[in-house]
């Protein structure tokens, strides 16, 4: 009886690189509601009277900051934010940080986004010794966690550079000390997803090198990261993917050569 040559089994394919998605954001819309932005209705009196007559302010003025936008954000990738000022960038952030409820839309997320803004909340009449303790626990960091990492912590951000300055209340620091600070300790924990907003650029050249390197880290380590910035050089250093909003409009997403070339052709 014949027997039937083997064949060599055919190696599957590899499988494509799996990309995890940790942002969808789907035609979202953010309205604010300015109250009391008209003349003359302000008084207790007036409120009072509304209250009685079950009447809407008269002052509620909306301000549409985000209008439509979607993308989705895979792991891994490093996404700058770019536009012009007003342009709606801090308020998706926000939103996908769950500060801000979309008026439509929705926006999904894996794990818990931290954002890292410039009004990041650190105590002013605490020490920095003491907010560096209190910001690690708060980023569900333990107790032993923060004292392990403390030292890194404050030798990252430079604040001891010209004195023992982390000693000292957070209101004799300068604007720029206190973002090194806060992205200090941010940066000291692995964010499955971190979103910077402006940190970088109250930094000086040699902070904000450290920033991006760790920025580059923070990547590799899976997260996802997200970086508002004026600072084109910091986004093309950073960055391989931006997206770029225009009254509160995307209106580019892509390669980060790509679109800070088109955005430096508009802006010019
Ligand atoms: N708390 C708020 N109440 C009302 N309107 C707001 C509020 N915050 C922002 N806006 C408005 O929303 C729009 C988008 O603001 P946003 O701060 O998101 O812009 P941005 O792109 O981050 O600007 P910038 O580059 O100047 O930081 C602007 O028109 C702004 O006036």
């Amino acid at each position: 009886m014949a027997v039937a040559e083997q064949q060599p089994l055919a190696t599957p394919p590899k499988a494509a690189e799996a990309r995890v998605p940790t942002v969808i954001v789907d035609d979202v819309h953010i309205v604010y509601k300015v109250y009391g932005a008209g003349t003359g209705k302000g008084s207790a009196t007036a409120a009072l009277s509304r209250l009685l007559l079950r009447r809407g302010s008269p002052n509620v003025r909306r301000v549409h900051a985000v209008r439509g936008v979607s993308f989705t954000a895979y792991r891994g990738e490093a996404i700058g934010i770019i536009g012009s000022n007003g342009s709606g960038k801090s308020t998706i952030l926000r939103a996908i940080a769950g500060l801000l409820p979309p008026e439509s839309g929705k926006i999904y997320t894996d794990g818990q986004p931290s954002l890292l803004g410039v009004n990041a909340a650190l105590m002013n009449d605490l020490t920095g010794a003491t907010n560096v303790m209190l910001g690690g626990l708060a980023m569900g960091m333990t107790q032993e966690e923060v004292r392990e990492r403390y030292q890194g912590i404050v030798d990252f951000s430079g604040i001891n550079e010209k004195g023992d300055f982390i000693s000292l209340p957070m209101r004799t620091y300068s604007s720029g000390m206190a973002a090194r600070l806060r992205f200090s300790i941010a940066a000291a924990k692995n964010h499955d997803v971190l979103m910077i907003d402006e940190a970088l650029a109250t930094g000086d050249r040699a902070f904000q090198r450290r920033s991006e390197a760790r920025i580059r880290e923070l990547r590799k380590e899976a997260g996802t990261v997200f970086l508002v910035s004026h600072n084109n050089t910091s986004i093309r250093d950073t960055c391989d993917r931006v997206v770029w909003l225009e009254k509160g409009e995307l209106l580019m997403d892509g390669p980060t050569d790509e679109v800070i070339k088109a955005y430096e052709k508009h802006t010019k």
